[in-house]
């Protein structure tokens, strides 16, 4: 029984596809998991959400989603546009509870980065993380540009005193360049908390018996800041040769 967060440095950078990992992952082990889409945007009534594509590529999932708005925009702008109501967050964090109470794992997928706004007073994630008391995931961009963002992810939790689970890169390309190869060592030191994995690029394409057979080898064994991200760097990525002193990749 265990609820995590998670967040991304923005909007499509693979939350959806890690969510999918995460939840494969802890099927894998035996345990039973449940995801939750406080606000899904950019999606019409009875077309699949994100929550959908997590049932897709992982199978046995409880799914559930509080608040749908058809337009691609934060969830509060797209609420105030929409004219319907908005999402609370002691809303969502009673969803969590009550899924938690019937689940090992609860998946919470937010919308857009962590402070995308799910009201006009303001609310986000980060709010509903702190109501819950649950550690937040943060999926990451693979290339040139991801340490600002997740560095500013990574102070927005602190700042909050909410804790950063580790780093999730997305969509690991399939051709890493040196901004990506080097971000595996850098990553970490940023966002202040372990790189836990990273997700191939293409794999929601995967039929989905292969993507929950490798889901597990993209992760931390257990994501909990113990997985070796050396130990993957030498498996997946050719070493970065650029900054003396920092930790081999
Ligand atoms: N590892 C991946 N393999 C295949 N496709 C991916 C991968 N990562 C991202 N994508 C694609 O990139 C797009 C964005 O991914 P995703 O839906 O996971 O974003 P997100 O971070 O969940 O965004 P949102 O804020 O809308 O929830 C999608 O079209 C998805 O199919
Ligand atoms: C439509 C999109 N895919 C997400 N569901 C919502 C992303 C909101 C991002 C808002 C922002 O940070 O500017
Ligand atoms: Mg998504």
């Amino acid at each position: 029984m265990a609820v995590l967060v998670v967040t991304g440095t923005g909007t499509e950078v693979g939350k959806t596809v890690t969510t999918a990992a995460v939840a494969a992952a802890a099927l894998a082990a035996g345990r039973s998991v449940a995801v939750l889409k406080p606000a899904q945007t950019g999606v019409a009534p009875g077309e699949p959400g994100d929550v959908d594509e997590v049932v897709r590529l992982a199978g046995d999932v409880t799914a559930a989603e509080l608040a749908r708005y058809p337009e691609p925009l934060a969830p509060d702008t797209a609420a105030r546009r929409s004219g319907l109501p908005t999402v609370r967050v002691a809303e969502i964090a009673e969803a969590a509870e009550k899924l938690a109470a019937e689940h090992d794992l609860v998946l919470v997928e937010g919308a857009g980065g962590l402070l995308v706004r799910l009201d006009d007073a303001g609310s986000t994630l980060a709010d509903a993380a702190r109501l819950l008391d649950a550690p937040v995931l943060v999926v990451a961009a693979a290339g040139l540009g991801t340490l600002n963002t997740t560095a500013l992810t990574a102070e927005a939790l602190r700042a909050r005193e909410l804790t950063c689970a580790g780093v999730v890169v997305g969509s690991w390309p399939r051709l890493p360049d040196l901004a990506a190869r080097c971000n595996l060592a850098d990553l970490p030191t940023v966002a202040g908390a372990p790189l836990l994995g990273a997700v191939p690029a293409g794999a929601a394409a995967r039929p989905p018996t292969d993507f929950r057979a490798a889901a597990p080898t993209w992760l931390a064994p257990r994501l909990d800041g113990t997985w070796d991200a050396a130990a993957f760097t030498a498996r997946e990525a050719p070493s970065c040769p650029t900054r003396p002193g920092a930790p081999s990749a």
